[in-house]
């Protein structure tokens, strides 16, 4: 069977059993969807699931015109994996838990998920396995090489820090793999990059567990950034369960209330609703929570070319920071190249004459000019700023441009000749990818174009060069501000 088709087969076979556990995209309790040719379907109703190649690939479209906070989709608890729902299956899971009371909720739940791989298609769970994806973009899984290629100090810090955090946790649990007797393959660092990237990327807030859980078609949805606070909380994961299932005769009130998903106890069920008016066969998106670029990456592997929460750092001289009380995550130049409320406040003190900064200490900081010439000043120093740090950056907004349209094309390039046709700065960042990726002796006796192993590290590579240019347009967009 070609694969097209076998994944077809997977995915029709992972939506019957789906609703043969009760999770339903219908608001009545209906038998599941069926027509002559297909088995019974969990979706239908409410949902198909589509194809998005620009916004997430797989994700679920509406099957027919959906109002605004209408419940779209409900999976019940039964149906949710969770290192509970794993652990009363498999006592020897259960007991191995016990004796390493150490391990943190996600470790547990990664190990959990890991074993149950190791189960094969003897797997309760198997049909759900099989539609998780083979890989991730999740910044712990890049590379040396994709790591420099974010060319940020904050940025590149905080991938060695999530790359750091997963080797870490990796050998605390390794222990515990060991004793569960996973197949060597499993108890790999690469394996449990995989398995965590599926909690990061895939696990829905659950009030009984820190890990979360993972749903069952709820997560197919794919992402959209919430423009505004929904519940004055950063994620959605702290506001999912004030939800409510009545969708009849909404009020206004609750219709704006009624967005996105959580678990509602009552109902015993994980429930998502629309979060506006979709029309039949649109992308029906859901906000996971409130994610600049560089978070996004983090935990889900891909970024937004137009990210309304997206921020870019200022780094301020030490005697700023002390002038004023702001955290040094609230000074920054936000998506339109503005700057942030607390860095205008900070720098309108900093421009006063310190003998003066005490009776003008007020309007800083409820966000109102000090002068006409303080102003100038600070919006002068500010430009300045965003100025020599795109300067400082190994590459313009221009040559990485020219570089993403460049690794487009990589796949083409027939090495090292066409190589040289690249402007010089393309070929230099693409023969330092090729050479982070040394080809096998194999690939290198049959002149293969690129390496197997370079070849996966593409997309992560793409993802650090749109980073760092998205972050290099804020700061050219406060310069011409
Ligand atoms: C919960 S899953 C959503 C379903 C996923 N597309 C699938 O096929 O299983 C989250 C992942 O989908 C992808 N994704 C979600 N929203 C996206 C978006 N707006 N743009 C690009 N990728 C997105 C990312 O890979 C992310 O880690």
């Amino acid at each position: 069977m070609a694969k097209e088709e076998g994944d077809a087969a997977n995915l029709e076979f992972f939506l019957h059993w789906a609703s043969e556990l009760g999770i339903s995209d219908s608001s009545s309790s209906t038998l599941p969807h069926k027509d002559s040719t297909f088995l019974p379907s969990c979706l239908g109703h409410s949902l198909v699931v589509s194809h998005f190649p620009d916004a997430g690939g797989r994700g679920l479209a509406a099957a027919r015109e959906l109002r605004k906070g209408e419940l779209i989709l409900r999976v019940p608890k039964a149906a949710l994996m969770t290192s509970e729902s794993l652990m009363v299956k498999d006592q020897v899971l259960s007991a191995c838990k016990k004796s390493h009371p150490f391990l943190s909720s996600t470790q547990i739940l990664t190990i959990a998920l890991l074993n149950e791989v190791n189960k094969g298609k003897s797997s309760w769970w198997y049909p759900y396995l099989k539609q998780l994806p083979r890989s991730y973009d999740t910044l712990a899984g890049f590379g040396q090489f994709e790591i420099q290629a974010l060319q940020v100090d904050d940025a590149i810090w905080a991938a060695e820090k999530a790359a750091g955090k997963a080797k870490l946790e990796w050998q605390e649990a390794s222990v515990v793999m060991a004793e569960l007797k996973l197949k060597p393959a499993l108890q790999t660092f690469k394996a449990w990059l995989w398995a965590s990237a599926t909690i990061s990327s895939r696990t829905m807030h659950v009030p009984w567990d820190e890990a979360g859980c993972l749903c069952p078609v709820g997560d197919f949805f794919n992402y959209a950034a919430p423009a505004e606070e929904p519940c004055g909380n950063k994620t959605l994961g702290s506001c999912g369960n004030g939800f409510s299932m009545q969708t009849e005769g909404l009020s206004e009130a609750n219709a704006q209330r009624l967005t996105d998903a959580g678990f509602e106890d009552d109902v015993g069920a994980y429930c998502f609703y629309a979060k506006r008016n979709y029309r039949e066969k649109e992308q029906v998106l859901l906000s996971y929570g409130m994610y600049t670029n560089l978070e996004l990456l983090e935990h889900y592997g891909f970024l937004l070319d137009d990210n309304p929460n997206d921020m870019a750092f200022i780094p301020l001289e030490p005697d700023i920071y002390t002038l004023c009380s702001w955290p040094k995550e609230l000074l920054y130049i936000d998506q339109d190249g503005k700057p942030s409320f607390a860095l205008l406040s900070a720098m309108r003190l900093w421009a006063t004459p310190p003998n003066k900064r005490r009776s003008v200490g007020h309007l800083a900081y409820s966000g109102k000019q000090i002068s006409v010439e303080n102003e100038i000043t600070v919006m002068g120093w500010i430009a300045k700023k965003c100025q020599d740090m795109l300067q400082n950056l190994r590459t313009s907004i221009e040559q990485d441009k020219l570089l993403l349209s460049s690794i487009g094309k990589i796949e083409d390039i027939f090495l090292p000749v066409e190589l040289e046709k690249l402007p010089s700065i393309c070929s230099t960042e693409l023969r330092a990818f090729l050479e982070s990726h040394e080809p096998t002796n194999e690939e290198a006796f049959n002149n293969l174009h690129i390496p197997r192993k370079a070849r996966r590290s593409i997309s992560r590579w793409i993802l650090a060069v749109q980073w760092r240019l998205s972050y290099k347009r804020k700061l050219l967009c406060c310069i011409a501000e």
